[in-house]
């Protein structure tokens, strides 16, 4: 493996585009995120409040029948699509052309749900990001890899990444079989963990925000959102990428002197997600 690019301020300053004082919502992007199942529409309210707060003009979620009122409820800023199914996502079916989607979150694994996946990953052509039950469809069935369009963005926790990729036996064996797979199938892999590292093609860059405070449930979900919101703002999927974990886990370092690792979740993520832009801004 060659050297890391070090994710730090200097790199996102690189990156970081301000909003335009004249722009709306309209111009600021769409974003789709695709997922829930009966007890886990949560994962869907934590990534698409994410998408909101990162900055995404307008998002709609898919989901299945059960989440309505939850998601109607919950956060009234997104609107709502939803499957034929009460409790699982069977076809995935949408009448207007987002910018980016996300897609995984709380989506569970049912036969019916491998099936939609497979019809829509056939015929879709807008950046996307890959998480969770989505992935883990995707190494079940890895012929469908092929379907993916180059720099599709997959967001693996070790777990997935091993039931993706396979198993490995040492640190740089798993390096050199993400850039392998990287490569094969012109995909960006964010490799999360306690160091997220972002692997595309022969580059890998690392990480150097967030703490153990981000361990706790659905803040994989929250990350998916706020990568699908940059996404739909029309940043480059590596840059993407790259600004979303960054901001991520600048969250975690912002929040913990009042919350302490132990009281830290995914909410006081997307609630602190303004601080962290806030902090890029005095950088500039
Ligand atoms: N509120 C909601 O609706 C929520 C819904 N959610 C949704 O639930 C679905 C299932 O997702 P999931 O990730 O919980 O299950 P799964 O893929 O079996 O992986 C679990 C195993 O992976 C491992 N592992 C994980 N991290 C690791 C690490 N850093 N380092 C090392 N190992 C690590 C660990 O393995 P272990 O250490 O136990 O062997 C663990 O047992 C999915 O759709 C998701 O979106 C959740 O987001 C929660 C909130
Ligand atoms: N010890 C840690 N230090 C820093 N970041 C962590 C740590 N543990 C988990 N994270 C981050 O938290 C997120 C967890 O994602 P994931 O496992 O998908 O959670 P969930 O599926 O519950 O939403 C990832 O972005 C990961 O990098
Ligand atoms: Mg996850």
């Amino acid at each position: 493996m060659t050297n890391p690019i070090y994710i730090d301020q200097k790199e996102i300053l690189k990156r970081y585009k301000q909003p335009d004082k004249h722009t709306h919502k309209g111009i600021q992007g769409h974003a789709l995120i695709i997922g829930g199942s009966y007890g886990k529409i949560g994962a869907v309210s934590l990534s698409s409040k994410a998408c909101l707060k990162t900055g995404c003009g307008l998002v709609t979620v898919f989901i299945p029948k059960c989440g309505y009122d939850i998601l109607q409820t919950g956060i009234p800023e997104v609107m709502v699509l939803t499957d034929n199914q009460e409790k699982l996502i069977s076809n995935i079916t949408f009448d207007f052309t987002p910018q980016a989607i996300g897609i995984g979150p709380g989506l569970g694994q049912a036969v019916e749900t491998q099936n939609a996946l497979h019809q829509f990953l056939k015929i879709n052509k807008t950046p996307l990001v890959i998480d969770a039950d989505a992935l883990n469809i995707l190494s079940q069935n890895k012929e469908w890899l092929s379907l993916l369009q180059p720099k599709t963005i997959l967001t693996p926790h070790p777990e997935e990444l091993e039931r993706l990729i396979g198993k490995w036996h040492s640190e740089e064996e798993k390096m050199s079989m993400a850039i392998s797979f990287s490569k094969q199938y012109q995909v960006i892999i964010v490799m999360k963990g306690a160091l997220t590292r972002i692997i595309d093609g022969e580059t890998v860059y690392e990480n150097t925000t967030g703490n153990a405070a981000l361990a706790t449930a659905g803040s994989g979900d929250v990350l998916t959102g706020m990568i699908t919101s940059l996404l739909a703002q029309s940043y480059e999927p590596i840059s993407a990428a790259i600004l979303g974990v960054y901001l991520h886990g600048l969250t975690a370092d912002i929040a913990l002197p009042e919350t302490g690792y132990q009281s830290f979740i995914a909410s006081d993520v997307i609630a602190n997600i303004g601080k962290a832009f806030l902090s890029l801004e005095k950088l500039e």
